[in-house]
């Protein structure tokens, strides 16, 4: 099983450290090679710029592939089906003109240009919307096209709004929500090591958002305790061992939603629990 990921680029690191984070630690992966092994005899990794990345997995020269969902969508591939979103690389495609010229809708740019790097996103939107405008593809630097003559609008990448507001272009409308996804050829999706691959990234997520609560507790507030913490199933009770002579304590373990931590701790403690322990998840599989 190979899975072909960013060698560069903004979507490079985070998604080596998602597969080191996942235990899919990379081995003889030096930077500029193309391939690198895993831990896993069974699973390598090729490293493609991110656009090539869709066409390298709908070919066969990778089967597992992981990009932006742009990117995605500009490979038009039919043979390939999203796995999972890993919710990094979050951005909009949108459609953008100058903040103080007289392109404020879609419909104002029949006859007009539309410079961008992704074409064939371009072309599926304005197909929907009946308005027909030149689309001319560019290579890059394309919020520059508008105040060189060369378009009326721009399709292109935001996320703060800093590289619009620079230069002085302004939303027209969302073309694409977009964020990173893994996805597999269809043809390898019923494999075994396709599953593990994505439950093991999956495991990252889930614990991305938990926290694990241990803490001591009397016995006779078990219940009490039991009844203010949220989250998955029950918690776990184990007996303290204790040399002196059982004190009457259990260790109470759970976990819980990071957003619930605060508001929990405030209450187990209301409701006699003491050495409150919280720790971060590497991975949790449910
Ligand atoms: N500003 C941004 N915020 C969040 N995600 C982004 C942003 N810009 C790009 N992305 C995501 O990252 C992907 C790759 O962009 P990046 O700029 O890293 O590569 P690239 O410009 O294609 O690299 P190169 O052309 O140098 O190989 C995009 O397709 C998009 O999904
Ligand atoms: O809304 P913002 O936060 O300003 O982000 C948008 C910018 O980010 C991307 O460029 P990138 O930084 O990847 O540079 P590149 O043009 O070299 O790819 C994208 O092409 C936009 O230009
Ligand atoms: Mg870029």
């Amino acid at each position: 099983m190979r899975i072909a990921v960013p060698n560069k680029g903004r979507l490079h690191e985070p998604t080596i450290d998602l597969l080191e984070r996942a235990g899919l630690h990379l081995e003889n992966g030096a930077d500029r090679k193309l391939y690198a092994d895993t831990v896993d005899p069974d699973v390598s990794v090729l490293f493609a710029r991110a656009a090539d990345i869709p066409e390298y997995v709908a070919d066969g020269a990778a089967d597992l592939g992981i990009t932006g969902y742009d990117q995605v969508r500009e490979a038009r591939v039919d043979n390939v089906s999203e796995l999972l979103d890993l919710e990094f690389g979050r951005c909009r495609l949108v459609l953008a003109a100058p903040e103080d010229g007289d392109i404020e809708s879609v419909a104002d740019l029949e006859g007009g240009t539309v410079a961008t790097e992704f074409p064939n996103i371009t072309a599926d939107f304005f197909a929907d919307t009946g308005v027909e405008p030149d689309i001319v593809e560019v290579s890059g630097a394309t919020e520059l096209t508008p105040h060189v003559e060369m378009a009326d609008a721009i399709v292109d990448i935001t996320s703060t709004g800093t590289t619009l507001k620079m230069n002085r272009l302004a939303v027209v409308e969302e073309v694409l929500a977009s964020s990173v996804r893994l996805f597999g050829r269809e043809d390898v999706l019923e494999e075994p090591k396709v599953d593990e691959v994505r439950t093991a990234l999956s495991s990252v997520k889930q614990a991305e958002g938990k926290r694990y609560l241990m803490m001591n507790v009397p016995e006779d507030r078990l219940e009490t305790v039991r009844d203010v913490i949220p989250g998955m199933g029950g918690p776990t009770v184990m007996d303290i061992a204790d040399e002196n002579g059982d004190d009457g304590k259990v260790a109470v373990h759970a976990v819980v939603d990071e957003r619930d931590v605060f508001e929990t701790i405030t209450e187990v403690k209301k409701a006699g629990a003491s050495d409150v322990l919280v720790n971060e998840i590497e991975r949790l599989v449910e």
